[in-house]
């Protein structure tokens, strides 16, 4: 199947069935036709008139990171050392330190995670102008780089010298005038509008359908599948639409050292635009714009508030921990919703913060200190979950009042501030993280006292993790009983039938998460 450009599109999602796109009719393909397919954002959004003064030397950095993240799998949000070996494509890149300053730097990240978010479609354009013969992987990311810049950015026809310099240099000199060829193409028609673009024919079925939706909004086509299957194609195109958007960012607010309120006035004094979270508008603050100033004025270094999502925030109020109490975090590593939990708790009990890798914790317990936990009232322990079930049962243990387990998961539900994540996972991650994380919810159970209360969670969105491991513990584990969510605790909007919690990043705007209480009998 020949895929080409959609004629129609409507803001709804109802794609190729209407002939309007903000009113007017679309005849040909353009650019804004293409945004409006998957709901893009303006061009204007982006940094473009700053990143046309970039010179070559940041585009070459940001190549460099591209490879990284394909071959080590270096998360995009981190520009930093990885600890793996390096491989081909690196080695050759290794000669090549670029020093940036700061401002480089990020407009390195704007591109590096522009290009990461849209790889899929940007591929399929380049396959559309060159369908034969592999290409040179350090020459695709150069490719992709480029189409990403004139196609998306909107960036001028002269940026192409820097790609083609690029490819002349890091490649080989005969990868330059392939370059030229593939890039002045695209300058060309851009400027007729006939850039290539996805289509499907009439009566097409669901699968083609979901791949002509899946290049268009840069996902891979299992996901787009799945999601068209369980909330149509409307709904999808949205889902799809807020995975491409720029992140939300929230931060929650340490109580202990300040109230939401003063320090949205300190933000907002800073440049900051913040509102309150509308699901926990008492912890949450919003940040509009100026997160870059959150950090800069030191809110976060002095330990005022942390980048947190609400969804995150919102499990923690499931949890609901009391002072006083014995609260087990069974999966606490970085630490956030474990330092949400002890403010709830005013440093009094006992919290303990688990986590099978050493290496995540690292840091917890001073954030801790620096946020105003008194001494002795956070344990950090970096064990097994499994494990540790077990010598306490053995050891005949004290249960705990309250148990958290935020388990591994696919992460599905936060694509959109994890770009990468979507070319990395594949279906059977998604069994394999049930599977694990039923393991999981069985040790958590046993550490759970009776009459106490375990809360399941995960950032995915996928019911095969959230409620379909809630029915298979359940049925394996009748001294436990689903509670629903009270109302006093969380919003309604983000409860399902059953009294679950369920986010998804298109109807909440914040990440897709689920969450379920689970009461053990007395
Ligand atoms: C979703 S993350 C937890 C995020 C954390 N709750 C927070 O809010 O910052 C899942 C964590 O489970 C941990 N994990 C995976 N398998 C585990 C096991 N068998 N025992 C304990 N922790 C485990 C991982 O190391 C990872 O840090």
């Amino acid at each position: 199947m020949r895929l080409v450009w959609p004629k129609r599109c409507d803001h709804r999602g109802q794609l190729l069935r209407n002939h309007t796109c903000g009113g007017s009719t679309i005849r040909r393909p353009s650019r804004s036709a293409w945004r409006c397919v998957a709901q893009l954002p303006e061009t204007r959004q982006q940094p473009a008139g700053r990143l046309r003064t970039k010179s070559g030397k940041t585009r070459t950095a940001a190549v460099q990171q591209l490879v990284r993240i394909e071959e080590d799998g270096a998360y995009v949000g981190l520009v930093g050392g990885s600890p793996r070996p390096k491989k081909a494509v690196q080695q050759r890149l290794e000669k090549l330190p670029v020093q940036l300053d700061s401002r480089d730097a990020r407009f390195v990240t704007e591109l590096v995670s522009g290009v990461t978010r849209w790889k899929g479609r940007l591929d399929w354009v380049i396959r559309e102008l060159r369908p034969r013969g592999s290409i040179d992987p350090l020459l695709l990311q150069i490719l992709r780089l480029g189409v990403y810049e004139l196609v998306e950015l909107g960036l001028p026809d002269h940026v192409i010298n820097d790609h083609v310099d690029m490819a002349r240099k890091l490649v080989r000199p005969e990868a330059a005038p392939v370059t030229n060829a593939i890039l002045r193409r695209i300058t060309r028609m851009r400027r007729d509008g006939t850039l290539p673009a996805p289509e499907v024919a009439p009566g097409a079925g669901l699968k083609e359908r979901a791949a002509m939706l899946a290049i268009a909004a840069s996902h891979p086509v299992w996901m787009v599948e799945r999601w068209v299957q369980r909330y149509g194609e409307a709904e999808t195109v949205k889902l799809l639409a807020a995975n491409n958007r720029r992140p939300m960012y929230s931060v929650r607010v340490n109580r202990l050292r300040v109230s939401p309120a003063e320090l949205q006035q300190r933000l907002e004094d800073n440049g900051v635009e913040c509102e309150p979270s509308p699901f926990l508008p008492d912890d949450f603050l919003r940040i509009r714009r100026g997160l870059r100033e959150v950090m800069a004025q030191g809110a976060l270094s002095e330990g005022l508030c942390q980048v947190q999502d609400e969804s995150a925030g919102m499990v923690v109020a499931l949890l609901d921990p009391q002072a006083g109490e014995r609260v087990l975090d069974a999966c606490a590593a970085p630490g956030g919703k474990a330092l949400f939990a002890a403010a709830r708790m005013q440093g009094r009990g006992h919290l303990m913060a688990m986590d099978a890798s050493e290496r995540r914790l690292k840091g917890l317990a001073a954030t801790a200190e620096q946020q105003g936990c008194p001494p002795g009232f956070l344990t950090v322990r970096a064990a097994d979950l499994q494990g540790f079930a077990t010598e306490q049962a053995r050891a005949g243990g004290e249960l705990f009042d309250r148990v958290l387990l935020d388990a591994p998961c696919s992460g599905l539900g936060v694509l959109a501030k994890r770009a990468d994540l979507r070319w990395r996972r594949t279906p059977s991650d998604v069994a394999a993280a049930a599977a694990l994380q039923d393991e999981l919810l069985h040790s958590a159970a046993s550490l759970v006292r009776p009459g106490g209360l375990l809360v399941y969670s995960t950032c995915s969105i996928e019911p095969e993790e959230n409620e379909d491991r809630v029915e298979s513990f359940l049925l394996s584990h009748n001294s436990f009983r689903p509670e629903a969510a009270p109302g006093s605790l969380v919003t309604s909007g983000v409860l399902t039938e059953a009294g679950h919690m369920a986010t998804l990043p298109h109807r909440h705007g914040t990440d897709g998460a689920f969450g379920a209480r689970l009461r053990r009998a007395d």
